[in-house]
């Protein structure tokens, strides 16, 4: 069945506001009610963490192994102290990593440190300036622990030819840049977005490079399944009021796509009220 077909039918007398529950994500077999994921990095502190995921409605949250404490550090505070128990959904990643063999690690490590965890989001850099996806490195990476049984989400390129060959070697989720990590320039290329969306049988999550909410609706919009962002709620003014920005921005988006959008037309009007039978002397 595809989206239209199962939409329509699970909604087809579903008042609007019921509409949210039915169109859960699925990654990996389990449910979300959010399409909404964050990132932990660049708050001020874990309390502003918490305020931020809270009001973004997030169920998945992504933390960096290697940079922020789940434990591994003893003696220094840890963000799970901070989060509400069992409310989150963890997803270790493997920021900060340039090689294969890094990024395995680090999630091996994660896998110890949370209890046999499986979801897990893989990222190899290739550039410390530009913190563009190493794809030959994350290809290399995605075999060995979709191997070992990590059910993975990978960053990646908008490149269509790489997404399809991560989902061929089993990643549970593609997930492309918009544009530079941290850059907050917003989606760059829709169109390798939608080959990438149109070609996939996984969600495909924006990953990166949104700057404010039109940026996640854009995404939504487009068909993507879901968006993941770190930067713009955290580098925000008001982080807390951002991340509530981004909550509505991805609903917003997510019910318009359903919705199916009007046809554009190419710089022609169409009045927005028949003109037949209207009491006027000015002729059409
Ligand atoms: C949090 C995370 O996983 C980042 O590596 C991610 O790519 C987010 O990018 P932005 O900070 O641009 O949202």
């Amino acid at each position: 069945m595809n989206w239209k077909s199962w939409w329509r039918s699970a909604v087809a007398d579903a008042a609007p506001k019921e509409w949210k529950v039915q169109d859960q994500l699925v990654i990996a077999g389990k449910a979300y009610n959010s399409r909404l994921l964050v990132g932990t990095g660049k708050y001020r502190d874990f309390e502003q963490t918490a305020e931020a995921l809270d009001a973004s409605g997030c169920d998945i949250v992504t933390v960096a192994i290697r940079r922020v404490n789940l434990g591994q550090h003893a003696g220094e505070p840890n963000l799970l102290d901070f989060l509400p128990q069992n409310r989150y959904t963890l997803l270790p990643n493997t920021a900060g990593c340039y090689s294969a063999e890094d990024a395995i690690r680090t999630l091996r490590l994660a896998r110890e440190l949370l209890d046999d965890h499986r979801l897990v989001k893989l990222e190899v850099l290739g550039d410390s300036g530009n913190l563009f996806p190493n794809v030959k490195e994350t290809l290399k990476a995605a075999e060995v622990l979709v191997a070992e049984g990590f059910d993975v989400m990978v960053y990646t390129s908008d490149d269509p030819i790489i997404a399809r060959e991560l989902e061929q070697i089993g990643c549970c989720a593609i997930m492309p840049l918009a544009s530079l990590i941290g850059s907050g320039m917003g989606i760059l290329n829709p169109w390798n977005l939608k080959l990438i969306i149109e070609q996939s049988s996984v969600p495909v999550l924006v990953d990166a490079g949104v700057g404010t909410a039109s940026d996640a609706a854009i995404a939504m919009e487009l068909g993507c399944d879901g968006v993941l962002m770190n930067t713009a709620i955290a580098a925000a003014g008001n982080p807390v009021l951002m991340a509530h920005a981004m909550k509505l921005a991805v609903e917003a988006g997510r019910a318009a796509y359903c919705a199916e959008r009007m046809p554009k037309r190419f710089y022609s009007a169409v009045p927005s009220s028949p003109s037949e039978g209207v009491i006027s002397s000015r002729k059409p």
